[in-house]
């Protein structure tokens, strides 16, 4: 089966997409008639306040869910097609490093049995050579050290490293930078945007941060919550390749100011509760 999308239509389709947690009243509406689509090579985030379904979301497009009404196609394809193809990566919040095996290693285990079958014909440059992706991501010096002797920022580009070696169409991350403190936090964005910029993976990113979302993405979808729901969106046009040097210019402030103003419509700041507004 070919993986390249049709010459047509989003990379990424949820269309309509339901899904509720529970029935009756302690029943939570975590998705209430989604849509998102995503075009082949963009990196699109999603960010919205805690419970508005950014996570679930996310689950429905890896296939590890199904929605009650509306559906998923990756390149379209439903999902369970799409993880049998190995079209997807996931990138969760916590990296699932092997303990037992240094960095080089813990890129290169998946390499042969979950890389699809298409990219193993075609390996392309940066993500066919682990050594060359780790040391993109910063991590050259420590190719034989193990996860345990690592700090949280390098088991993160880890996973990242190893999720792009697997050369996924998709590839979905959900906070891999949450845990990290503001400064490795800083230096994980700009080597994941160098490494994307080569590769023009198609990426969905979850994230609570409005200038992590600005900076990284092709475009911004703003969630609200209680029914979860996508509030608005903003398409972010600033110059390729990104660097931190934009994070202070107006035009960057000019791009967080209307996420800022979407979250705030649907999402109370002061009490932390949703507004029940519905977002046109
Ligand atoms: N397996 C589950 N069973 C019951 N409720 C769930 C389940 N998973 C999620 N929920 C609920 O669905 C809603 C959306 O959860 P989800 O984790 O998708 O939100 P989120 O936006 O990712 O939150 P956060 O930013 O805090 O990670 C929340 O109210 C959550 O409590």
């Amino acid at each position: 089966m070919s993986s390249e999308p049709p010459s047509d239509g989003p990379f990424v389709a949820v269309n309509d997409a339901c899904k509720t947690y529970g029935t009756g009243p302690d029943a939570v509406r975590a998705l209430a008639h989604v849509d998102l689509q995503v075009p082949r090579g963009r990196f699109v985030s999603v960010i919205g306040p805690s419970g508005c379904g950014k996570s679930t979301l996310l689950r429905l497009i890896a296939g590890l869910e199904a929605p009650d009404a509306g559906n998923v196609r990756i390149c379209g394809r439903t999902t369970d097609e799409a993880r049998a193809a190995k079209v997807l990566g996931f990138v969760p919040q916590v990296p699932a490093l092997l303990p037992w095996l240094d960095v080089l290693g813990n890129v290169r285990v998946l390499e042969k049995v979950n890389r699809s079958a298409s990219r193993s014909e075609a390996r392309r440059g940066l993500a066919s050579d682990p050594v060359a992706l780790l040391t993109r991501l910063g991590l050259g010096d420590v190719l034989t050290r193990r996860p345990g002797q690592l700090s949280g920022g390098m088991q993160q580009r880890t996973a990242l490293a190893r999720a792009f070696a697997l050369e996924p169409d998709v590839l979905l991350m959900d906070e891999p930078f949450s845990a990290l403190d503001e400064f490795t936090r800083e230096s994980a964005q700009l080597q994941l945007l160098d490494v994307w910029q080569e590769l023009r993976t198609t990426v969905v990113f979850v994230t609570h941060s409005i200038a992590e979302a600005v900076l990284l993405s092709d475009t911004v979808v703003v969630m609200a919550a209680a029914p979860g729901r996508v509030a608005g969106v903003v398409d972010v046009d600033l110059d390729r390749p990104r660097h931190h040097g934009q994070l202070d210019t107006a035009a960057m402030h000019e791009h967080e100011h209307r996420v800022r103003a979407l979250l705030e419509t649907a999402w109370d700041p002061v009490s932390g509760t949703p507004t029940g507004r519905e977002v046109a």
